[in-house]
This record gives structure tokens, sequence and C-alpha cells, in this order.
């Protein structure tokens, strides 16, 4: 087992579980000693018997306690420790990883699967370890007792082979299964919830619950099957159990009544019998245990050894102060096998706004994912200053932009919370309502009671669209950063507003000198930009300003004279 690892501390636990078995072996020995007395009297060697027993109780409590603590907190570290590797290496995970998960499966992976490997550190291997030595001593004790009632209980291992081994089999595959479709559930079930406004807008209740019943029904149908296997493994195994302990009880009676046996040997053997039952189930069950861990070991290894992101291991780079001048060589890229950028060139300069246009689906945002590097490039060249991107660590790099994004990133957490989202610098609380001044969302935070420590609710549920991109734009600008790179960030806002908002990024650029990327499909936001990039078949067809573009661009003069039309509506 790789994942999960046996510590010297797990090795004390099960010491001392060891040793709480070994005690419990010699108890019915002591129950014998006192069948076999012809007279109770409360005195010699009796109290000395009775006061073992005691003290091997006691002992046995502690022992226990101790070790059960012993394992499950080593198991609770272990798990947690495993828990933040796995979600240290997703954070880490590169963005076409998340293109092909469902985040909910992914869950289930870091929680359910988590804990298959726990149960089978602090339960199976404890449970067999102990197993063993309790069935081991048993043997050993009841051999030197009477080694023909042994040999008559041996007959357990066999006859409980016969069950579980072939309906363990049948419960490994369950449990695989049962792990699958758990983790499809938790996909569905966390999708749902997302998109609960969609589904309800959409009247899709009925086809969601449908979609999710599938996955119930899958799961419960596997649960059966489960609770099929467990009722006749359960009862199969006492039956049997029952048998052969009236053969064991016949027979022995048998030899008491012939002189050949003492009842207090015959006493003691039923106790050894009872005590070995738990055990052989354990060690019976050690395989299919092993095979469940192995299918949670398998799955938890496929996300830790995805390539992660190249983040580190780079120096950092000086990077001159003052104008920046951010380049795109040849640049291409494809979503697996949809090539999305050809041969794309760009420029953009501190203290310019430049806007990427093009139809729906041109790649616009494609390419604002390439530049920040979300995305590796297929061929060509991203610099800044001359110096190629991948010379930067990927952090360095990230840092040289602000990104507002098409998508709402607002956390759960107040209004101090977003604005200062991965902010590593402290802000003092002018500068936060500045930065709200700015998108002229002060008032709105005045309003409120707590002020910036409002809580906005899971993902600013409780802002207005337009609200949350102007939240979105306020962290962006409080940042440090030589590019902004606005992504339909103001689409959600009124004509008025926009023009306040982008007059006002207009000065923030100015005085930080730094440049401005936008991405959008209205007119107004695009503009008064210094350069225009026309993006159209996978690449950029034409650059130059608005006026440039709708003079010799005929494909830039078509898409303004469809947007007008689509605005005007
Ligand atoms: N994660 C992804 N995996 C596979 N294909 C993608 C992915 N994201 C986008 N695409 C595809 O890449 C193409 C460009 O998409 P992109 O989002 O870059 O376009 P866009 O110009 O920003 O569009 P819009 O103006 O509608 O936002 C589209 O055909 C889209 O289907």
């Amino acid at each position: 087992m790789k994942l999960l690892k046996i510590t010297p501390r797990l090795l004390w636990g099960i010491l001392l579980s060891m040793i709480a078995s070994l005690l419990n072996l010699y108890l019915p020995l002591l129950v014998r000693h006192f069948i076999n007395l012809k007279q109770f009297a409360w005195s010699g060697l009796s109290k000395k018997v009775l006061l073992l027993g005691g003290l091997i109780l006691i002992g046995n409590l502690l022992v226990s306690s101790l070790s059960d603590y012993l394992i499950s907190s080593e198991g609770d570290r272990q798990v947690r420790q495993l828990r933040l590797r796995l979600q240290k290496q997703v954070l880490r995970l590169p963005q076409k990883y998340f293109d092909q998960q469902i985040s909910g499966n992914l869950t289930s992976r870091i929680i359910n699967d988590v804990n298959v490997l726990r149960s089978f550190l602090t339960e199976t291997i404890p449970a067999v370890v102990t197993g063993c030595l309790t069935i081991l001593g048993t043997m050993l004790i009841t051999f030197s007792l009477d080694w023909k009632l042994t040999l008559l209980m041996l007959l357990v291992f066999p006859i409980d082979g016969l069950v579980t081994v072939p309906l363990g089999k049948i419960s490994e595959v369950i449990a695989d299964q049962t792990q699958s479709s758990l983790a499809a559930l938790t996909g569905v079930t966390s999708e749902s919830i997302k998109q609960i406004k969609t589904v309800k807008l959409n009247k899709t209740e009925e086809d969601v619950f449908a979609k999710n019943a599938r996955e119930i029904n899958k799961l419960y149908r596997l649960s059966l099957k489960g609770d099929r296997i467990a009722a006749m493994i359960g009862p199969l195994q006492s039956m049997l159990s029952f048998c052969l302990i009236m053969a064991v009880v016949l027979y022995g009676t048998l030899r008491v009544k012939s002189g050949s046996l003492s009842t207090g040997t015959l006493g003691a053997f039923m106790m050894y019998f009872f005590q070995i039952i738990g055990p052989i189930n354990n060690v019976a069950l050690f395989y299919s245990d092993r095979k469940q861990m192995l299918g949670a070991t398998r799955k938890i290894s496929e996300i830790i050894n995805e390539t992660a992101e190249e983040t580190a291991g780079k120096e950092q780079l000086a990077v001159a102060p003052g104008s920046s001048l951010l380049r795109l060589d040849q640049v291409s890229f494809a979503y697996q096998d949809l090539p999305v950028l050809e041969k794309v060139y760009l420029e953009a300069r501190s203290g310019e706004k430049i806007a990427l246009v093009g139809a729906t689906g041109a790649g616009k945002t494609t390419l604002a994912n390439v530049i920040t590097r979300l995305y590796p490039v297929a061929a060509g060249r991203i610099s800044l200053n001359g110096q190629a991107s991948t010379d930067f660590s990927l952090e360095q790099w990230r840092g040289f932009f602000s990104v507002v994004l098409q998508e709402n990133t607002i956390i759960s957490g107040s209004i101090r919370d977003n604005l200062t989202l991965g902010l590593n610098r402290k802000v003092t609380d002018q500068e936060l309502w500045d930065a709200l001044a700015l998108v002229r969302l002060e008032e709105y935070a005045k309003k409120l009671p707590k002020g910036l420590d409002s809580l906005l609710g899971e993902s600013g549920k409780q802002l207005s669209g337009g609200q949350r991109q102007r939240m979105q734009i306020a962290r962006a600008c409080l940042r440090d950063f030589k590019f902004l790179l606005l992504d339909e960030a103001t689409s959600n806002l009124d004509a008025d507003t926009e023009k306040i908002i982008m007059t006002a990024l207009d000065r923030l650029k100015r005085t930080k000198n730094c440049g401005q990327i936008t991405i959008a499909h209205r007119l107004a936001t695009i503009a008064n930009s210094d350069r225009i990039y026309f993006i159209k078949n996978k690449t950029v067809v034409a650059s130059g300003s608005h006026e440039e573009l709708l003079e010799k661009v005929p494909d830039y003069r078509r898409y303004v004279h469809e947007q007008q039309l689509k605005e005007k509506r």
C-alpha cells in the first residue's frame, strides 16, 4: 500500500492490540480452573485466580483502549495528510484535466475513496494481525489441552472458507462498483444543486430527478446485492458454526462421560471456539477488503499521478519596471483534437488598450487562457519584453495579469474576502473603499450593516449580475499587474454604468501604466481601443483601430453591422 503507511505509531497500536488478544487467551484457562474445582472456596488458589482474572480484564481494557486510540488517531493523521496531498495536487492540476472531469466525482474520490483506505489501515490490518495471533495462540493452547477436540474445531476453517471465499469474491466486485456508483451520485447531486436556478427556469426538475434517481437506483441495486450477500454470509456462517459447536459439544460431552476430558477443558474449548469465530471471519474477509483498498488506491493514484502544472522550479526573473510589451508570435492551440488558434500574432503594451474581437466561438477566451498559461501553446511563442513566457515560473507569469472572467468568480465570504482574494499584500480599508468607488459599489456596500465584512452568499448569490461583475473588476484593480484582462467583464452592466467604469479603468491604466486587454462584443466597449485584433478562422485576420478596420476590412464591417443590429434589438 503506497498511499498510507505502516508507521511506528500504528505498529505500537497493533502490538498493544496483540497483547490484549494474548491476555484474552488466558481467560478460558482461568474458567477451566474454576469449572474443574471440586468445591469452591474463597481462599488460596481460587482467590489468586479470580484476582488474576480481574487484573487481566482491567489490563485488557486499558491496553485495548490505548491500542484503539493509537490506531484510530494514526489513521486520522494519515487520512488528513492524504487529503491535504490530494487537495494540493488537485489545485495544481492543469485546466485541461478539469475540462474532462465532473467535479462531484472528483470530490467523491477525495472523500469516499480515502475513507476506504482509512478503514483498511485502521480496521482490516489490525484485525487481521491480531486475528492471526488469536487463532495461532488458541490452536497452540487447545492442542496442548486436547488435540482431538482441536482437530474437530479446526474444521471451522474449511467450512468458513466454503462460505466466505466465493461470496467474498462477489462482494469485492460489488464494493468496487459501489464506490464508482457513489462517485457518480455525488457528481449528479452536486451538479443539480449548483445548477438549481437553471433547473428551475428550464423546468427540468423531472429530468434531473430522473437522472439522479437513475444513479440512486443503481446504488440501491448494488446495495441490495451487497445486502443479499451479507444476508447469506452471516446466517450461513452462524449456522455452520452452530453445527460445529454442536459437534464439539456432543463429542466433548461423550469424552467427559468417558472420563477422558474434564468439564473445565470442555468449557474452555467452548470459550475458545467463540473467541476465534470473529478473528476467522476477519481474516477471511482480508482478501476482499484488500481488493477494495487496491481499487480505492488505484483511483486516488490516478489523481496523484496526473501531471501537474509546472508551477515552480524557476527563479524569479527580473522584470524591468516601467513599460512592458506582451507579444504573441505564431501561437497555435488546440483542445485535444479541436484546433482553435492558428499562428496568432498579437502585441499589447503598457498604457495601451487593445481589444480581441470576433464572432462567438472565434477563440477569444481561449486566446486569453493561452496568454495567462491556463493552457500551454501547441506552437509559437508568448513573451514579455522579449523573454519567453515559459522562462518565467507560472506564479510569476500569472502575476503579470489581473483577470476578470466571463463567468462568476465570486467566492462565498465577505466583500473584504472577495476583494482581497489572492492579494499578497496588506490593504487598508480605504483602498478597499476606493476600489468599490471605482466600480460604483461604494454606496451599496455602505448601506450594508456590516460594510466590508458583509457576507455575499455562495458564489455571491446576494449580488445582482452587474454587481458581481463590478465586484470582480474591483478585485482585479486592487492587484499589482502589468495587464488587466477583461473577458466580457462589463456585459451585464447598463451602457451608462459601463461607460463610467471604462473611463475609470482608462484612468487606472494611465496612472498604473498598465496594459488593458478587452474581450467584448458590445461596440461601445471596444471602439475606443488603441488597437483591435479581429479574430476569424482561428487566427487574427486584421488589426488596427476601429476606424481603420471599418475602412479596410469588409469582414470587420460586416461583424460591426451585425453587432449594431443586435444592440438595437
Ligand atoms: N474547454 C474546452 N474544451 C474543448 N473545446 C473548447 C473548450 N473551451 C472552448 N472550446 C471550443 O473552442 C472554441 C473557441 O471557444 P472560445 O470560448 O474561446 O470562444 P469565444 O470567441 O470566447 O466565444 P464567445 O464570444 O462566445 O465567448 C469553441 O469552438 C469552443 O467550443
